[in-house]
């Protein structure tokens, strides 16, 4: 069990007041997210609120993820608390969330289902233009076609134009057909869920608000928000209304600040405290370092170069590991990874798990770069994501759009004739997404079965299901007929309002996706196939979970549509196992997802190309993930001292790896070998036979230990 240091329990032991502000600042690896949880724990245990009056907000799926977790962690260590409910009760009652999330059920509780565009989204709406529009309207710099992330980068400059754009025919069609079958960006998300809010605050007849919109206003006591460095404007209106009156927490550090792109931080925080009522605040820093060795986090503080008020007391300091940081040069990329294969072998020689390295790069490019060279040498790799991969697994999406297509479909038709003669229809867009993507039913169909739509003021749906299909060529109408067919059947099987059990409504699901000729782009190979088999299982924990926390009054496939946000917590906390995924692995992650993660070894890799060095903040979130060992790699950043690092002969220094097992509690192992005869297997076996650099003997010793480990 961990003890608190003085300072964090100050934070732990603040006093609850409505209205109030509590700041706290604190450096990577000072215990933040720990204190967060154990802050919420003392509000919960204490009895000054009740779990469902608590609310915790972060930025990502994947920090809910981490959130959820170390929330069930401490609970769990806690005595046995007076209240009796289990500790999965208590979390399953913290609300964790996405402020994304969070803003999309109160956009769907005030105006039903809405879809917010992603990739599949932006591709079906590129299908909707024709050709010659398509070739004026836009085009990649190299002359290559559109592609659906080019088109929403174009699309968004468009909408920032704001009233001094040029008018362009096409987009603004693209945005009624958005607006007229609920389409939304993230950022229109944002904007509508404060405007819900703010018309329930002002409503005469508040109890006629929607539930979930006024617990939000209402029920709530503690606002908590993870990592607020992170913020930016364009959150401010939906999270002023949704702090006000509450107790505000704010846990962050702003030398990671590394979303600048999306606006400026400092302005959100000013206005968000400016905005507060009461304008009481107070600010607590932590000063301790649990994660990083002196020398790690010596290099960390000269990035920074920390100011007079953020330098404290340390209660608590680590001892040196007797080993710098490493600088590793190469020419080019190619020699760069030559010499992460070698120290990674030669780490994993000694104590070092796989599962214990991390290689940080600065671009996705870079990562999948590192992946396929990692790979031919049968390292195994795990590529760390900012949501679950399960989440943006192209399959697991269709499923779910084929689902949103249905629950909408047969709402428009047991609709009253009122919602008919509407100019675009909510289903509308399910459709362009999944008839679409499905096999052999070409852009030119598409256009003209939604332009024969238009002109009748009838659904997409409809014009397929009455079979008006005179102006298709014979081969799409016999795609779309079967398209329609089977989605039919699909609705039959399905009987929405008999709430199917998660397992056979994804069987059922995936029988019609495979009839539909439904392909991915991802899927190619059997190993994709494979993670795709494995993401729609952890798809079905998280519907699994969902039905748990299904409100009595509603559809449990509306449920699944409306929370899809949310699964992610419902996946945590309903599992059977927490096993540990991927051990074994090392993994990759760009220094963005990495963000809130520590590594006892850390391969921080730059560039060749010096003209683009690592922006400050992130080059210091990336060295601030090492625990223990750190490389630096062509990583030119003039604030950077060139001592401390230097380059050590990390297999023999004995004294770091008696640290670094202490350290990490594990057993002292030994993998030497010096035989040449496994070199000659193992070179076989990964194609280490004409490698770059000339074969030393620790080439020979990392070989024989990759055998033992990839074993
Ligand atoms: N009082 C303590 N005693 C011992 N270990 C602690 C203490 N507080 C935190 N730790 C440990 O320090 C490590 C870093 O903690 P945590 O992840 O909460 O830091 P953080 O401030 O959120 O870091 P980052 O800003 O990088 O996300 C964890 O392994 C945690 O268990």
């Amino acid at each position: 069990m961990i003890e608190p240091t003085p300072s964090q329990k100050e934070v732990i032991n603040s006093e609850y007041a409505a209205g109030t502000t509590i700041k706290v600042i604190a450096g990577p690896g000072s215990g933040k997210t720990l204190t967060l949880m154990l802050k919420v724990r003392e509000l919960i245990t204490s009895g000054t609120l009740k779990p469902d009056e608590v609310l915790i907000l972060s930025l990502t799926n994947k920090a809910v993820d981490n959130a959820v977790h170390k929330l069930l962690d401490v609970f769990q260590e806690n005595e046995p608390c007076e209240v009796q409910t289990s500790t999965a009760d208590i979390v399953t009652q913290i609300n964790v969330s996405t402020i994304h999330g969070l803003a999309n059920r109160v956009v769907v509780e005030n105006e039903g289902l809405i879809n917010i565009i992603e990739e599949n989204g932006w591709r079906g709406l590129l299908k909707l233009i024709p050709p010659d529009i398509l070739k004026n309207f836009g085009r990649s710099k190299s002359g290559t076609a559109l592609t659906p992330r080019m088109f929403e980068r174009l699309f968004r400059e468009y909408q920032v134009g704001g009233k001094n754009r040029v008018q362009d025919s096409t987009m603004e069609r693209i945005i009624s057909i958005m607006r007229g079958s609920k389409v939304v960006t993230n950022d229109e998300l944002i904007v509508l869920a404060a405007k819900y809010l703010d018309l329930a605050r002002n409503s005469s007849k508040p109890e006629s608000s929607a539930s979930f919109t006024q617990d939000l206003l209402e029920k709530y006591k503690v606002v908590v928000v993870d990592e607020f460095q992170d913020l930016f404007p364009s959150l401010l209106p939906f999270l002023e209304i949704v702090a006000r009156g509450k107790q505000l927490i704010l846990f962050g550090d702003p030398h990671q600040s590394i979303y600048g792109f999306l606006g400026d931080n400092k302005i959100l925080m000013q206005s968000l405290e400016e905005s507060r009522s009461t304008r009481a605040q107070e600010t607590y820093y932590l000063f301790d370092n649990f994660r990083s060795t002196p020398e790690i986090s010596q290099l960390s503080s000269a990035l920074i170069k920390e100011n007079d008020k953020s330098v404290g007391q340390a209660y608590y300091s680590k001892l040196p590991m007797s080993l710098q940081c490493q600088a590793i040069k190469a020419a080019d990329s190619i020699e760069e990874l030559e010499i992460v294969v070698r120290e990674v072998c030669r780490v994993v020689s000694h104590s070092a798990r796989f599962s214990d390295i991390a290689i940080l790069t600065r671009t996705n490019a870079q990562l999948n770069f590192v992946a396929e060279y990692l790979g031919s040498y049968g390292i195994p790799v795990e590529k760390l994501t900012a949501q679950p991969d399960w989440m943006s697994d192209k399959t697991v999406k269709f499923l779910s759009d084929l689902l949103k297509l249905c629950v909408l479909v047969s709402k428009e038709q047991g609709a009253s004739g009122e919602a008919n003669h509407l100019a675009y229809y909510p289903s509308d867009f399910s459709v362009i997404v999944t008839l679409g993507a499905s096999k052999g039913v070409s852009n030119q169909a598409l256009q003209a079965l939604f332009a024969e739509a238009k002109a009748s003021k009838v659904s997409l749906w409809d014009v397929l299901a009455q079979g008006r299909l005179t102006s298709v060529s014979t081969a799409n109408k016999n795609k779309i007929r079967n398209y329609v067919k089977h989605v039919v059947t699909l609705m039959e099987q399905l009987e929405l309002d008999a709430d199917p059990e998660p397992v056979s409504l994804i069987a059922t699901l995936a029988d019609t996706a495979s009839k539909l000729g439904f392909v991915s782009e991802g899927i190619k190979s059997a190993e994709a196939i494979d993670a795709s088999k494995c993401h729609i299982s952890e798809w079905l924990k998280a519907l699994k979970g969902c039905i748990q926390l299904k409100p009595e009054n509603v559809p449990y496939t509306e449920w699944i549509l409306e929370t899809q946000f949310d699964q992610i917590q419902a996946a945590n906390q309903f599992s059977d196992s927490s096993q540990d995924r991927g051990i074994g692995s090392v993994k990759l992650s760009t220094i963005h997802s990495s963000k809130g993660l520590e590594f006892p070894i850390v391969f921080l890799l730059g560039s060749s190309d010096s003209t683009f060095p690592i922006e400050k903040n992130a080059l210091y979130v990336g060295i601030t993930r090492a625990r223990n060992i750190l490389y630096l790699s062509n990583v030119s950043n003039k604030l950077l001292p060139a001592q401390p690092l230097c380059g050590e002969n990390i297999p023999w220094n004995a004294g770091m790896w008696k640290y670094y097992r202490k350290d990490l509690k594990r057993p002292c192992v030994t993998n030497f070998v010096t035989s040449s005869n496994n070199f000659n297997f193992l070179s076989k076996r990964y194609g280490l036979a004409s490698p770059v650099r000339s074969i030393s003997t620790f080439a020979v010793r990392a070989s024989h230990s990759l055998r033992y480990v990839i074993r």
